[in-house]
């Protein structure tokens, strides 16, 4: 199979982000409304798509076009030149050219369109499951689409066809089953890169379901390609139907342009020109279709520019062996972490354990700081907490409580409400948490309305409201403009304003200000502060910053190889470390950063934003 159908002929749509960075991600290019009129705007997708439509809508008018049924022949006319009756002649059998060529295209185009309805249906929904899903499903198909591909189209369908019977139909059901991998193949490749996107990761957090995140983020990365895929796809079908045909292996019963051009040979010397309307059919049709896959792919994979997250600056110091002193005393009625050990299992069946007893408490109205350099375990502490720790991972022991309830062990759909309510969740990198593909207030209004079931138009009034509270100006016109079209610091406010939604008591931000530059910081720090202070919020904020630190939080835990090596008060750590790590850390901001303005404590402060 691998030989005559594309596979994966369209490659999966690369990112702007991608493009500006070189990173391996890959989200999606955004294919935003007006697709048809850059199509049309392109020369070789105008043309070629009048050129298909022109055929189609002909074949479909045959029955009005034709000059008399594709069957109906005159023995005494056979070979018949053109005439005002028979524009194109007649054929060996004394039967109308033009009525054959456009009876004839019902059943080509027909026969391609049941292959690809029926590579479509196998292909699309098996490659989101696989590439969505990943696991046991996606190994088995794996290697049953291995298996189909190493299998030759034409051998097969001859095969099938002494089995079958002469049925043309039925040979396109069996051509679409050996489509399908090509189909699997590119939705799977493509929808395993962009499940692994922030902004899934971000919709999920918000509270959207896996079937929603699926219909909403990732079938509009694959539409593109799959759009692409079909026109080839669509060819090859015809291309291999005419050749059954040609050769005489399809049911020979009725009129195609495959059966006319088997004909025409066997007439070849006496009339030469038999073979030119068939061949110019399947030409025009299978040209056309090529055109229209290239320029489809020109307008389906214009990017737009959104801007690229920038690389954290890390500061790397040397941890000293760990030392575990750790929260103590009566658990917090809000966010109380008590021995979370995390592990990861490896492929030789071993684990690997990144999170080893971990004791955490965030009170009502507090923001606590979870401080340590890259990699010790603070991000997957906090995403133990939110319940999406990635594949692989899993709390190991210990307890979580979130308001006084359980939730280390919650199934997902628990965990998604809690997400939903309770808990919200500020990423790290604003741009590649919002789908390039959406609006602003689309992004907002979606999880609005599903996880607090408004209508639409109160969940924009809503959505307004948080873009106000989180002081974006002009937010009717920011609610209309794509994620490209705003800035980093623009882009945190949204997700922020997309956390507040639901009125959470707890906010775990991830770096919320790594990717901003110092100005955009600081507001952000600021609008943080005052959004706690106002709402009474608890924050847990995940940082390698000590500036951050301390400059919002009220209590800081260090981290340090999975481990709390010490935990006390923003102004205890910053200005009397005890630990070795912390002072080491403290040391390394001191040798890079120009010095902070004294710290003062957190009510000498002036709380104007
Ligand atoms: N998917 C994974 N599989 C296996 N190990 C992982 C996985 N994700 C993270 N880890 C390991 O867990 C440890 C802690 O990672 P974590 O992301 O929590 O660090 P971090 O302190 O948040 O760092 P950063 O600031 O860079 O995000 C690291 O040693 C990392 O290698």
């Amino acid at each position: 199979m691998s030989d005559n159908l594309p596979a994966g002929a369209a490659a999966p749509p690369r990112t702007a982000h991608e493009a500006e960075a070189g990173s391996g991600s890959a989200a999606p290019a955004p294919v935003r409304g007006g697709a048809v009129r850059r199509l049309l705007r392109n020369p070789l997708g105008a043309a070629s798509a009048a050129v298909l439509l022109l055929l189609v809508v002909a074949v479909l008018l045959a029955p009005l076009l034709a000059p008399q049924a594709p069957d109906v022949s005159s023995l005494g006319d056979a070979f018949a030149g053109p005439d005002a009756a028979h524009p194109l002649g007649m054929d060996s059998a004394g039967r109308d050219i033009l009525s054959r060529i456009l009876y004839g295209g019902r059943n080509t185009l027909g026969g391609a369109l049941i292959a690809l309805a029926v590579a479509l249906a196998l292909g699309v929904p098996s490659g989101l499951y696989a590439g969505y899903y990943g696991g046991r499903f996606d190994s088995v198909a794996g290697w049953g689409v291995n298996l189909v591909m190493a299998l030759p189209a034409m051998v097969v369908l001859l095969a099938s066809r002494a089995i079958l019977g002469p049925n043309v139909w039925v040979l396109m059901i069996v051509l679409g089953v050996l489509a399908s991998p090509s189909f699997f193949r590119l939705v799977r490749g493509i929808v395993a890169g962009v499940r692994k996107e922030l902004y899934v990761d971000a919709a999920r957090v918000s509270g959207l379901s896996d079937t929603r995140i699926v219909v909403r983020h990732i079938l509009i990365v694959v539409r593109g390609p799959v759009i692409i895929q079909v026109a080839l796809v669509a060819g090859v079908a015809i291309g291999l139907q005419a050749g059954l045909e040609f050769l005489g292996v399809g049911s020979g019963s009725s009129a195609t342009w495959g059966a006319m051009l088997n004909e025409a040979f066997q007439n070849i010397q006496r009339a030469p020109l038999l073979m030119l309307w068939p061949g110019l059919a399947l030409g025009l049709t299978n040209g056309a279709l090529v055109l229209l896959a290239g320029a489809l792919r020109d307008v389906l994979e214009e990017r737009g520019g959104p801007d690229g997250g920038r690389a954290a600056s890390r500061t790397r110091v040397k941890p000293p062996p760990p030392a575990a002193p750790a929260e103590t005393g009566a658990r917090s009625p809000l966010l109380s972490v008590r021995g979370l050990t995390v592990v990861y299992g490896k492929p030789d069946g071993t684990r690997k354990q990144v999170v080893h007893g971990v004791d955490l408490d965030v009170r009502p109205g507090e923001i606590v700081g979870l401080v340590g350099e890259s990699g010790s375990g603070k991000t997957q502490t906090a995403f133990s907490v939110l319940g999406i720790l990635p594949e692989g991972g899993r709390i190991g022991e210990g307890s979580i409580t979130v308001g006084g309830r359980e939730v280390a062990g919650l199934p997902e759909r628990a965990h998604r409400a809690l997400r939903g309510g309770t808990v919200a969740y500020v990423p790290q990198e604003p741009m590649s948490n919002l789908d390039p593909a959406f609006t602003i207030g689309s992004q907002l209004v979606e999880p609005i309305r599903h996880v607090l079931g408004l209508s639409r138009k109160e969940a924009a009034a809503r959505a307004l409201d948080l873009l106000r509270l989180v002081e974006i100006p002009d937010p009717e016109r920011t609610m209309r403009l794509y994620p490209h079209e705003i800035s980093g610091g623009m882009a945190q406010r949204v997700l922020i304003a997309g956390a507040m939604s639901c009125d959470p008591e707890l906010l775990i931000a991830d770096e919320p200000t790594t990717a901003l530059d110092v100005l955009v910081q600081a507001e952000i720090l600021n609008l943080l502060r005052r959004l706690q202070q106002d709402r009474g919020l608890g924050v847990l904020l995940v940082t390698h910053n000590l500036g951050v630190v301390a400059d919002l939080c009220d209590r800081v835990a260090v981290m340090s190889e999975g481990r709390i090596v010490e935990t006390g008060t923003a102004e205890s750590i910053v200005h009397s470390p005890e630990h070795p790590y912390t002072r080491s850390l403290l040391g390394a901001v001191l040798d890079d950063a120009p010095a902070r303005e004294p710290w003062q404590p957190r009510e000498a402060r002036s709380t104007t934003v």
